[in-house]
């Protein structure tokens, strides 16, 4: 090789080398620049969050992944104020503690939004809790109008279908509990089938008995689905967990018994077609039946629900409605039957207030409750202290919002906590005291603050506060005021710590009852009648 060709290979490897090396340093430093960029913007999209803790990348706040969240939120809250923000993996939430601000924020029509996770893709968009946009807001004027119908209210209220259903079921518990005062007695399964035929009646003119297998096998699989959720919930917030294989199992069992209670609620629909008479509607799945009549005639049934099939909207309904009308009243009057062992001068002043307005002569009725302000002071009370569902459910803005001019971000979860509003001493005078009276007026009337939130706020509130008070009312005031309860003897009170579930439930307990007997009670004893066979 000659000299010359010799020095042009050098040049042209040293050229090879130098553009190689150039491709490198520009590769390198573009993807700095990108990173930078990137870095840039998550900082300035934090700048703009609420405060919070900044957690471990990519678990976020690890204790927040354990069961008490209401309780670690609070604490929370305690450290960077009112309204933070956290990740949970790599979920953002927004966890908001002053009631002025949950107000603001769940006044916004974004704010109905229901978060995209994977559990809830698993009820297909159906239903009334798991969904938003317009099939939410068809379904929650739908459903409000019919169950006002059925009297879900309280205005102008006399006897309605439902008055008299539940005062059928008050009436059938008192006399289950009176075949029980010689031993102690577990108060959780006899509440249980009483609420759930409320409810059951009022959506699809069924009732059971405590010992019915159906009924047995609905709350093995309500109380299976409990545990099975309680397995899987990490899937929401690290999406890769569902493909360990406990998980894929839990998920296979959770779509399995939502299969078994849909052919349950499938039977009750075919029996409601065979009788079904537009002049006499019975119940939810009848108005529900009789809205598919109408858009047929109308021609549009392909518009009705969405577009979706029919039936499994109505059965994803009635699961909605059965699941957050049944625990959530069984467990309040859970609480008051604690709270009422713990404070026996409560006790006796509801009890001696009924005594007076209502006399020994007849069982309460809901035409009583504006005279019994003790009585329904004390139920606020009971739903102040427990605060039964304190994160509500969740909300999921549908747009980027603003609040105290932080940014809320479309698609992060929004929690109001309810537990913190309702023991906040800023506005509750010595909240952890038990005092009913807190909810008297000077004139002894009864008042609620506008910090009172046990049902939520804004458009997607609880859809059965009346029901709750009206339930609440009949169940607890006939318990008062027909037994008096202790508990047996050597057993400790039972603790105020509850445990959370589908709502935060107290820990098991017995107690005795004593029978307070009525002058006339045979008069007052309505043979049971199912509402749909009124
Ligand atoms: C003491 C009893 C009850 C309490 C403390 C309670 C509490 C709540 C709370 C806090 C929410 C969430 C509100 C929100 O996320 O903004 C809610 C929603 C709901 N509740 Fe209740 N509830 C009770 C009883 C009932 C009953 C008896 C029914 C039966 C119809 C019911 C039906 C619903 C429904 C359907 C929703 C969802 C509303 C929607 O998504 O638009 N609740 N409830």
């Amino acid at each position: 090789m000659s000299l010359d060709s010799m020095i042009l290979n050098f040049l042209k490897r040293e050229l090879e080398q130098d553009i190689s090396k150039t491709l490198f340093v520009f590769c390198c430093a573009l993807v700095l620049i990108i990173l930078a960029q990137y870095l840039i913007k998550v900082i300035i999209e934090n700048l703009r969050l609420p405060p919070g803790p900044y957690g471990i990348f990519p678990f976020g706040i690890l204790k927040l992944i354990g069961a008490e969240k209401h309780k670690s939120f609070m604490k929370l809250a305690a450290t960077y104020g009112p309204l933070f923000s956290c990740k949970l993996g790599q979920q953002l939430h927004i966890v908001i503690s002053d009631y002025k601000l949950i107000r603001e924020i769940f006044k916004k029509e974004s704010l109905t939004g229901r978060p995209r996770t994977l559990l809830c893709s698993e009820l297909n968009g159906i239903g009334f809790i798991n969904t938003d946009g317009k099939l939410w807001k068809d379904q929650r004027r739908f459903l409000h109008e019919k169950l006002r119908r059925f009297g879900m209210t309280l205005v102008g209220s006399k006897n309605t279908k439902l008055q008299n259903l539940i005062t059928n079921e008050v009436d059938d518990l008192i006399s289950n509990l009176s075949n029980e005062t010689s031993h102690t007695v577990d108060l959780d399964p006899f509440f249980a089938v009483s609420v759930s035929n409320v409810i059951c009646n009022l959506l699809m003119s069924v009732r059971f008995t405590r010992d019915d297998p159906k009924f047995i096998k609905f709350n093995r699989m309500i109380d299976e689905g409990m545990i099975l959720f309680g397995q899987i919930y990490t899937i929401d917030y690290f999406p890769v967990t569902q493909y360990l294989p406990g998980m894929k199992s839990a998920r296979n069992q959770i779509a399995e018994n939502r299969r078994e209670m849909f052919s349950f609620y499938k039977e009750v629909i075919e029996d409601h077609k065979k009788n079904f008479d537009s002049n006499n509607i019975r119940d939810l799945v009848d108005a529900y039946l009789m809205e598919i009549e109408t858009a047929k005639l109308n021609n549009s049934e392909h518009e009705l629900f969405e577009g979706n099939k029919h039936e499994e909207q109505i059965m994803q309904v009635i699961g909605d409605l059965f699941s957050a009308g049944m625990e959530t009243i069984k467990t309040t009057l859970l609480w008051l039957i604690v709270y009422m062992l713990r404070n026996p001068d409560a006790r006796k002043q509801v009890q001696d207030e009924l005594d007076d307005v209502v006399g020994r002569n007849r069982m309460p009725k809901v035409s009583d409750l504006p005279f019994c302000p003790k009585t329904e002071s004390t139920i606020l009370e009971v739903m102040r202290m427990s605060s039964i569902v304190p994160l509500a459910t969740t909300h999921s803005p549908m747009i980027d919002e603003e609040i105290n001019g932080y940014k809320i971000p479309a698609g992060c979860h929004v929690i109001p906590l309810i537990n913190s509003v309702h023991m906040d001493p800023t506005l509750w005078d010595k909240p952890e005291e038990f005092r009913p009276s807190r909810f008297l007026n000077a004139e002894g009337k009864v008042e609620k603050p506008e910090y009172f939130i046990p049902f939520g706020v804004g458009r997607r509130m609880c859809l059965g506060d009346v029901l709750a008070r009206i339930e609440s009312f009949l169940f607890f005031s006939s318990m008062m005021h027909r037994f008096d309860i202790s508990l047996p003897t050597g057993a400790e009170l039972p603790s105020l710590n509850g445990n959370p579930g589908v709502t935060i439930y107290p820990n098991k307990f017995s107690v005795c009852l004593k029978e307070r007997e009525l002058e006339a009670l045979s008069d007052e004893l309505a043979p049971l009648r199912a509402f749909g066979a009124n």
